[in-house]
């Protein structure tokens, strides 16, 4: 059994995470931007060590973020208790209508829609980042970016803290390895209608630099 395997989907998020570990053995590596390649790569990750004897104890996806304003401001750590596949569903009259709600059972979504973080995985980092927000982390394939959709994913997920492009993915990719899950955010910008000038990618990395040092 190797250690912790940490997933972020650029390089300068993996060099961010890496300049905080506590363990330089830890393998941090960038799978890519979006719930697709993010699950794809990580799988393949996760499937070469178990091939080679060497299974991880266990996977967490860690970078930035948006964050839900009054709930995980920029600068923030937030930790998934929940990683949602928020935008996977149908459009209708009525609004979105989320794919578990058009009859498909959870193992057709490779256990549901949200994904619970590994509990001790989470208690684990919680311990280490007391000040860390817990809560519900969306994952969606589109960036939001005007004020409606904000609103929407609020009224639908009045647990979320933030949102991001690859738990989710990560997440699938753990489970059907057997591996426990954990996701890690720092808050680089506030999710709602699109201002790259309210961006603070810097402070996110540092963020998460400081936050890293929980991943023992
Ligand atoms: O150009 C823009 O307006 C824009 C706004 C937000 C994010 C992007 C990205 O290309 C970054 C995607 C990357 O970073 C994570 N991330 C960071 N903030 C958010 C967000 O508000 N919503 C979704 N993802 C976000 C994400 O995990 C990707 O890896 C561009």
């Amino acid at each position: 059994m190797t250690g912790l395997l940490v997933v972020t989907a650029v390089p300068a998020e993996a060099e961010a995470v890496r300049a905080g570990l506590p363990d330089p053995s830890t393998a941090v590596l960038p799978v890519g931007v979006g719930p697709a390649v993010a699950a794809a790569t990580t799988a393949r990750l996760l499937a070469l060590a178990e091939a080679a004897g060497r299974p991880y104890r266990g996977v967490v996806s860690a970078g930035v973020a948006g964050g839900f304003a009054g709930r995980a401001d920029v600068g923030a750590t937030v930790l998934g208790s929940v990683s949602v596949a928020a935008d996977l569903g149908a459009e209708s009259p009525a609004g979105f209508l989320p794919v578990d709600e058009l009859g498909m059972p959870p193992e057709w979504l490779g256990g549901g829609l949200a994904l619970a973080a590994d509990p001790g995985l989470l208690a684990a980092l919680r311990a280490g980042l007391p000040t860390a927000t817990v809560g519900a982390v969306l994952t969606v394939s589109t960036v939001t970016g005007t004020a409606a959709s904000t609103d929407a994913l609020r009224r639908r997920h009045p647990d979320a803290v933030a949102e991001a492009m690859e738990g989710y993915g990560v997440a699938v990719a753990a489970a059907q390895a057997g591996v426990p899950f954990a996701e890690l955010r720092t808050v680089s910008n506030p999710v709602g209608p699109r201002d790259r000038d309210a961006w603070r990618m810097r402070e996110a990395l540092a963020a998460l630099t400081t936050a890293a040092a929980a991943l023992t």
